[in-house]
């Protein structure tokens, strides 16, 4: 034991592997602290409770201890491990509490909190050895930077007829309606040839997707805008190609700053939150106002004949192009089915993911 004359406030929180002890004791000198079994003993000088003077006190602990660390600051911070890890139900050996012992609520936790701590530190060290274990891919930094160059340019594309179709629409109302595709088909027919590269990304890999949901929206939008609109003049002062551009823009302006956002590893949640969740709508009116538009075109395909399919005589002059268009009809409720599906995965797992982080 230790012969004890003034004694410091000691100040304690436990882990499940050890036991931080504050001593209150500032400018601390000639300190000499020894741990025996399981009995601390404290000695130093500095400046405590009743001023300048020499402090010390002991301390049985109620299971063996090892090792310290200390550090000193504007207190003694003592580190004690615990011989064996495990929650003790008090500190020290006695019963009643030494009168100089108090709970050290800045860093006090109890049993379970502290286990969800160890835990933490566990999954961050597991993730930290892991991403350690794999190769780091020497061309990241390229991949991240054409990509971000491609998201930039479709982003100014898409806000670029967002804008323009806007403006039209607050300054000449529903007239604007009818020259959408003169004004905008060679921004659009650029952004969706460009856009083809969605396709091409997931194949090469440089994106963590599948290539058939870009595919379907790539394929649906640029048979419509090319074949349905691009070849059929009395189709491109139609209503509907208004309300078809306005849809696929309104979507995009959100899409590609998040995916910028991705490559220089950027969250900002309300725009996350945007592009997984504007699609709910968004998807099923575009489809809605595509299939409007493809059953527009059927009369006018069978009467200027355009793409139709010359047939042997025997068979009748030509088959209309409108019968694949019939067919169309019925794949694109299939595609919407199939990317509706994908979008809804995507979201659930965004969202789980974050959950996740949150707690
Ligand atoms: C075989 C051919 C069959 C043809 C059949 C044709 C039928 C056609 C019918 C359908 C017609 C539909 C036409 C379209 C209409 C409309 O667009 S209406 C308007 C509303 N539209 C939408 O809301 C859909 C918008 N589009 C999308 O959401 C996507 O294009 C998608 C293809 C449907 C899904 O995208 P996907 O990339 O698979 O999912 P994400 O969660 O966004 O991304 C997954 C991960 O990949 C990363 N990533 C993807 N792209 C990029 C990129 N360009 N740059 C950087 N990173 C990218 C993304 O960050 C994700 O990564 P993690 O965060 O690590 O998961």
């Amino acid at each position: 034991m230790c012969n004890c004359t003034l004694t410091p406030h000691v100040y304690w929180a436990q882990r499940h592997g050890e036991i931080y002890l504050r001593v209150e004791l500032s400018d601390a000198q000639n300190l000499n602290i020894r741990v025996q079994e399981n009995t601390l003993c404290f000695k130093g000088q500095g400046h405590g409770a009743k001023g300048e003077n020499e402090y010390e006190f002991s301390l049985d602990f109620l299971k063996p201890v090892k090792v310290t660390h200390r550090s000193t600051q504007r207190q003694v911070n003592i580190t004690v491990k615990k011989r064996e890890r495990g929650w003790w139900d008090r500190l020290a050996a006695q019963e009643r509490k030494p009168l100089f012992l108090a709970p050290d609520f800045d860093r006090w936790l109890d049993e379970s909190d502290a286990e969800m701590e160890l835990r933490e530190k566990e999954e961050k060290l597991n993730k930290i050895l892991f991403e350690s274990r794999i190769p780091k891919d020497p061309y990241l930094g390229l991949k991240k930077g054409y990509l971000f160059m491609y998201n930039l340019v479709q982003f100014l594309g898409f806000s670029w007829i967002f804008v323009n179709m806007t403006v039209r629409l607050f300054i000449l109302g529903q007239d604007s309606f009818y020259d959408t595709f003169h004004t905008i088909a060679d921004v659009m027919y650029f952004c969706q040839i460009l856009a083809v590269i969605e396709v091409v990304n997931p194949a090469l890999r440089l994106v963590r997707t599948g290539v058939l949901p870009p595919l379907i929206q790539v394929f649906g939008r640029n048979f419509l805008l090319f074949i349905i609109l691009g070849a059929q003049e009395d189709m491109q002062n139609k209503p509907v190609v208004f309300f078809i551009f306005y849809l696929w823009s309104t979507i995009e302006i959100f899409r590609y700053p998040f995916y910028m956002l991705a490559c220089i590893d950027t969250e900002w949640k309300l725009l996350t939150w945007l592009r997984y969740s504007l699609w709910i709508p968004l998807y099923p009116l575009g489809v809605i106002a595509e299939a409007v538009a493809v059953i527009q075109s059927i009369p006018i395909f069978d009467e200027t004949k355009v793409l139709s399919l010359p047939l042997p005589r025997a068979l009748g002059t030509s088959l209309s192009f409108s019968y694949i268009l019939q067919l169309y009809l019925a794949v694109m409720f299939l595609g919407l089915f199939i990317n509706f599906r994908h979008l809804y995965k995507m979201r659930k797992r965004r969202f789980r993911a974050k959950k996740k982080k949150a707690n």
